[in-house]
């Protein structure tokens, strides 16, 4: 995109003439003869550099300056003062300019600076434009469900996210306590900073005091090199904990004490370290109940559970399973050049019924299966897994059924499976096709 100019100065002819010899180097330069046209321009265009005159006839330049960089951080501002009024650029940079030029005597001057001014605010605006995606990629707008469930956990965790709290993320697997970290860190004083992860499950008690914690050379055998741990390199970002209900009792020490001081001991350290970082722990325990049972430190759960979003399961929200479907649909239907256009009413019905005990990770991975796996532009439901199909039947609640039931429900459920296609059903069954016309009279199912 060109570079944008904007010149404010009540003089006409420097005013031409300045835009005149920027217009030749190839940037897009706006006009304005008084401080207010000058901050209309500001609103509406993005400038990347403004070239301020001190003295207006609505204003003294060097106040506007702030008002200038409040209207637009992005934009770097030079002022022009008149010959003998140096202290005025001098003041200008105090208040955030970029620098001045003196009029008439700085032409030369004039290119090289725009163009190091140029350069500059076109950083910022990528900055701008980066931290914007970051909030669009990782924003509570790409949590998905508009059950009250979910939408009260978003609102509490919207809430939080601002205020530097430490927060405890309570549930099953799957149900989305990365996305929400991710999104709380994004929409925090932070968001510009780290934020990194790590499963507390996944490791062994040494490796994961080490890669939290860090280490100096020699603390243990094979540590030749002093090595940083996540808390330094997530300094003034954010740290994500996973499973920490699974974490070490020694370690859940040295955590509490981070949380209560912001210090920590390195391995083989003898003095302090001190690190700014928040933390997001998770968990799919009911961690009161681990400290109940001696797993868990009780004054590590209260110092965690001060403030707690609870995920709902999927179960627990199962009208948002059609909007998750679609979305899983979109997205995949992307990544893999498919053009799935729907899900057919069967399709749709096994996903409603089905128990999912792997939450939103299980019904992103059977969508996925499904779209990868279509011929045409909907779902069906013999793009399920079978097992799936049929687990509807192992759902819980479900009272005993007796053989006979069980036959009746499975006969129907593999018709239901090939679309009525009775040589396939009565293939998959391993019957013959007349055995299978006869147990169909006799249940009395649709043929
Ligand atoms: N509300 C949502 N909208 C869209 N996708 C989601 C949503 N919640 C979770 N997902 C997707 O579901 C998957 C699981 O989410 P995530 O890893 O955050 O769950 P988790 O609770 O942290 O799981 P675990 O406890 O196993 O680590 C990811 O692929 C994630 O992108």
């Amino acid at each position: 995109m060109t570079p944008s100019i904007l010149i404010i100065d009540d003089e006409k002819d420097l005013l031409n003439m300045l835009a005149r010899i920027l217009e030749l180097e190839g940037y897009r330069v706006y006009k304005a003869e008084t401080a207010k046209a000058g901050k209309d321009v500001l609103k509406q265009q993005a400038i990347n550099v403004l070239l301020a005159d001190v003295k207006l006839p609505d204003g003294h330049g060097i106040s506007l300056i702030e008002e200038y960089k409040g209207i637009s951080p992005e934009t770097e501002v030079i002022c022009l003062t008149a010959y003998g009024n140096i202290p005025d650029g001098v003041q200008a940079i105090k208040n955030g300019a970029l620098d001045y030029l003196v009029k008439g005597d700085d032409n030369v001057k004039i290119v090289p600076l725009v163009s190091k001014a140029v350069e500059k605010s076109q950083l910022r605006f990528k900055i701008k434009r980066l931290h914007a995606r970051i909030q669009e990629d990782f924003g509570f707008d790409k949590i998905i469900g508009t059950s009250k469930a979910i939408k009260e956990a978003i609102q509490l965790a919207q809430k939080v996210a601002p205020l530097d709290t430490t927060v405890l993320l309570n549930g099953e697997t799957g149900t989305g306590k990365e996305v929400f970290a991710k999104a709380i860190h994004a929409h925090s004083e932070r968001k510009t900073e780290q934020f990194l992860a790590i499963n507390c499950s996944a490791l062994g008690r040494d490796i994961l005091e080490s890669e939290l914690f860090g280490h100096k050379a020699g603390a243990f055998t094979g540590a030749q090199r002093d090595k940083k741990g996540l808390l330094e390199e997530a300094h003034l970002g954010t740290l994500f904990l996973d499973e920490i209900g699974e974490m070490d009792i020694d370690l859940q020490a040295k955590i509490l004490r981070f949380l209560e001081e912001g210090t920590f001991i390195k391995l083989g350290d003898t003095k302090e370290s001190k690190v700014d970082v928040r933390i997001i722990a998770a968990t799919h325990r009911d961690l009161k109940a681990e400290v109940d049972r001696g797993n868990f430190r009780e004054d590590l759960y209260y110092r965690l559970s001060a403030f707690t979003v609870v995920l709902p399961s999927l179960n627990e929200r199962v009208e948002d399973i059609p909007l998750l479907a679609e979305y899983f649909i979109r997205s995949f239907n992307v990544k893999n050049r498919k053009q799935v256009d729907r899900m057919s009413p069967e399709f749709r019905n096994a996903l409603l019924q089905h128990h999912w005990k792997g939450n939103i990770r299980e019904l992103r991975n059977i969508v996925e299966r499904a779209v990868i796996l279509a011929e045409t532009d909907i779902l069906e439901a013999e793009l399920l897994p079978m097992d799936f199909y049929f687990s509807k039947y192992r759902a819980k609640n479900t009272p005993v059924l007796s053989l006979k039931e069980m036959e009746q429900n499975h006969i129907q459920n593999v018709l239901e499976y090939v679309n009525g296609n009775k040589t396939r059903a009565a293939k998959l069954l391993g019957i013959g096709l007349t055995t299978l016309y006869r147990k169909m009279e006799e249940y009395g199912l649709d043929s």
